[in-house]
């Protein structure tokens, strides 16, 4: 735990799969820090500062894309909307197109997560502190119990 963050006394921390997953990626990637040249991980935390901050723009644009995709296949849906018995077939392709573009769009969200989480290990911000700016954000009611939280003094609020 980053001596920036606490968890508020009395509090137990949480439990839960995006968090259990997100730990488990973030300790592999914290871990690659010494796997060598062979390692993705190992060359976008050791190599060029330029290539995963790329990484993370490349990818983010990658997602802007296949929302967009998703997007135009349910604009095409729409257009069915009332037709669908005269254009049964096109119907279900637009369907399929929306549903695979969801499927793309949740790979790419993979990705940007992947090197985001990269980016925060190369200058040393943990997953607890990263989640701790999260919660800072909630209201209480909004923050899970015991949800680990930033040390007054390192509150950004925005320029
Ligand atoms: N989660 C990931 C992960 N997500 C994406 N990537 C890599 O990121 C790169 C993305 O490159 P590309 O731009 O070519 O993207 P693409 O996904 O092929 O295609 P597009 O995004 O262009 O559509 C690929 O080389 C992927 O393998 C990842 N590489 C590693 N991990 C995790 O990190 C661990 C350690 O990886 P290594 O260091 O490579 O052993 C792995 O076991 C995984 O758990």
């Amino acid at each position: 735990m980053s001596d920036k963050t606490y968890i508020p006394e009395g509090e137990q921390a949480p439990a839960s799969q995006i968090g259990a997953t997100l730990e488990a990626l973030a300790g592999t990637i914290h871990a690659r820090r010494e796997a060598g040249e062979g390692s993705y991980t190992f060359r976008l935390l050791t190599g060029n500062a330029d290539s995963p901050l790329k990484k993370v723009v490349e990818e983010s644009n990658e997602v802007a894309l296949a929302a967009k995709d998703v997007e135009a296949a349910k604009i095409m849906l729409a257009g069915l909307a009332g037709h669908e018995g005269s254009y049964a077939g096109m119907a279900d392709a637009f369907a399929a197109k929306a549903d695979a573009a969801c499927d793309h769009l949740r790979y790419e969200a993979a990705d940007v997560v992947y090197h985001l989480l990269v980016v925060l290990e190369r200058y040393g911000i943990g997953i607890d502190e990263f989640a701790a700016e999260l919660n800072n954000r909630m209201t209480d009611e909004e923050r899970p119990q015991g949800a680990i939280r930033l040390h007054e003094e390192h509150v950004k609020r925005g320029k």
